[in-house]
Order: structure tokens, then C-alpha cells, then sequence
């Protein structure tokens, strides 16, 4: 995936796993250059890493990302981001678009500790970012202009897919896709196992499940059928495909996945 060249200097505040998968992103699309990223975090070997890795500057306090950038992307956990918001707010001014991306965090709370008429965006992105294959989704604030959410979108969009949503919909998208990749995860491990249980060496279980669940995702995108007509294509009436799904539906396995979302989605309304 390529993206244009945004004519925008981007700052971190917190350079993590989450945001080191958006500057990554960023380079590989092209949608910006080294020399226009500017990262903060305290811990050195972060900042030496990210440095080393992708050539961004690694700037020496928050202060100094902002001093250097226009769109500044919140990168802390949300247990952290009321200091952050405290330190960061008397170097925020009008040239500032704030993107956050912090679980459970309201844009209420965001514009509450920054200066009155701070323009703001919520993201809810995922990790498949790091190889531009991200989910994210967008809520605007209330001093946003229409421009701002499309400079977010372009930002975000440069690693992957995005869209835009009312706020109140935003722990739904957290428990569902910010958090869904560790579902996946889990469901491939698990896949792997029972491959390995019945006999087959790890690495072709591995390859077979990957595959596997790649084909599966591009019949869901690709055809235009629904997941109905699909799952009738490969149950075969008295087959081996029903004599496994009736495990799953015994066991409950759709709704488990609506308490596993609900858990989340709920988890990330108490951080905020
Ligand atoms: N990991 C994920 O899958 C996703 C995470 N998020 C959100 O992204 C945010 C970051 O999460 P991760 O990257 O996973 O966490 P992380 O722990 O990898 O990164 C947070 C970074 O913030 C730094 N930091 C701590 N205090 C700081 C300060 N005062 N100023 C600047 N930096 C500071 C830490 O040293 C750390 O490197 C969180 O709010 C999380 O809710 C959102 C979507 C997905
Ligand atoms: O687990 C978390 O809190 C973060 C938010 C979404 C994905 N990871």
C-alpha cells in the first residue's frame, strides 16, 4: 500500500508497541519521511531503538515533540494520560491537531485538560498497523474542523483501513478489532494444536491454518457471498465440516466470542 505524502510533521508522545507500529506504517507507505516524524519516551532504549530502526528524530521531552509538530498522537496508556495531558497542555496551541489514541479515554476527558478549543480526534487503531494492514476507527471532537478528521484519516489510513463512528461506539471498536487481533491469535494457536494433536508436524499445522484463514478472508471479501453461503460450500451434508461445527455450536463458541468483546468493550468503559 502507498499513500501521498502528507505535508504535516507528526509527533509521538509515548513511542510503544502502538506507536512504533504507526511510524512504521507511515515510512512504508510513504505517507511520511523520517525527517517529519518526531518521537518522545522516556524510557532510552525505546528511543534509541526507534531512532536506530526507522531514522525518526528522537526529540527529548514532550515539549519538544510539540514544539517541532503538527499533528501530535497521544501513544500513552490511558493509565498514564492524565500527567501526560497535564504536562503536554501549556505547550499545546491552535497550530495543534491531537490525536489520541488511548483506550476508554473520552474526547470529553481529552478536551478537559488541554486548552479551550484544542482540536482533538479519537482513534481506536489496531497492531496489524506495523505491516499497514490496520482497523481503525475515528470520533472527531468538538473543536475538530472537517479537516481535522480527514488529516486523522489519512494519518491512520496510511496503515490500513478506517472509519468513522460516534463516540459512543468507541469501546465496542476497542473490545472488537483494537483488541481482536489477540482473539485471532488465539483461535490460530489453538487451530495449530489441534493440528498437531491429530498427528501433523507444527510447521505444516502452522502454514495450513495461515493459509487457511487467509483464503477464508478473501471468499468473505471476494465473492459477494455471505458467511451463510460460504459455510454451506464446505459442509458437506453428513461430511466432516458439520460433524466439527456441531463441536463449536455445542460449546457455545459464538457466544463465547460475544462475551469475550463485551469483556473488553466493557473494560475499556472502566479505563475511561
Ligand atoms: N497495543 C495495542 O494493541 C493497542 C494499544 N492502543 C492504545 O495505545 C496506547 C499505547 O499502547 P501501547 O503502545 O500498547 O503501550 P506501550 O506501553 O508499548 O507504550 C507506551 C509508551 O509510553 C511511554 N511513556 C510512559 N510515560 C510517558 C510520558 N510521560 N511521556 C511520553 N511517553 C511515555 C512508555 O515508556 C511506553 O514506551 C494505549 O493508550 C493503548 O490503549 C490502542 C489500540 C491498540
Ligand atoms: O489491551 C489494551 O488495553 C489495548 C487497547 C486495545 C488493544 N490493546
Amino acid at each position: 500500500m502507498t499513500a501521498a505524502p502528507l505535508d504535516l510533521h507528526i509527533g509521538f508522545i509515548g513511542g510503544g508497541m502502538m506507536a512504533e507500529a504507526l511510524v512504521k506504517g507511515l515510512l512504508a507507505s510513504g505517507a511520511a519521511a523520517p525527517g517529519r516524524i518526531l518521537v518522545f519516551d522516556p524510557s532510552p532504549e525505546r528511543s534509541t531503538h526507534l531512532r536506530a530502526a526507522y531514522g525518526v528524530t528522537a526529540a527529548a521531552s514532550n515539549a519538544e515533540v510539540l514544539a517541532g509538530a503538527d499533528v501530535a498522537v497521544l501513544a500513552v496508556k490511558p493509565q498514564v494520560i492524565a500527567p501526560v495531558l497535564a504536562e503536554i497542555a501549556p505547550a499545546v496551541t491552535d497550530r495543534h491537531l491531537v490525536i489520541s489514541i488511548a483506550a476508554g479515554v473520552r474526547l470529553a476527558a481529552l478536551e478537559a485538560a488541554l486548552p479551550p478549543g484544542t482540536r482533538v480526534v479519537r482513534v481506536m487503531p489496531n497492531t496489524p498497523a506495523l505491516v499497514q494492514k490496520g482497523a481503525a476507527a475515528l470520533c472527531a471532537g468538538s473543536a475538530a474542523r472537517p479537516g481535522d478528521l480527514d488529516t486523522a484519516r489519512a494519518v491512520l489510513g496510511a496503515v490500513g483501513t478506517t472509519v468513522v463512528v460516534e463516540e459512543r461506539l468507541m469501546d465496542a471498536v476497542t473490545g472488537l478489532s483494537g483488541s481482536g487481533p489477540a482473539y485471532v491469535f488465539a483461535f490460530v494457536e489453538g487451530l495449530v494444536n489441534a493440528g498437531v494433536r491429530e498427528g501433523l508436524p507444527r510447521p505444516v499445522a502452522e502454514e495450513l491454518v495461515l493459509q487457511t484463514l487467509e483464503g477464508a478472508v478473501r471468499l468473505c471479501r471476494e465473492t459477494g457471498k455471505g458467511t451463510g453461503e460460504l459455510t454451506a460450500m464446505v459442509t458437506s451434508p453428513g461430511g466432516t465440516t458439520i460433524a466439527g461445527l456441531h463441536v463449536l455450536e455445542r460449546g457455545g463458541f459464538k457466544g463465547l466470542l460475544m462475551d469475550c468483546v463485551q469483556a473488553a468493550a466493557r473494560r475499556s468503559r472502566e479505563l475511561g
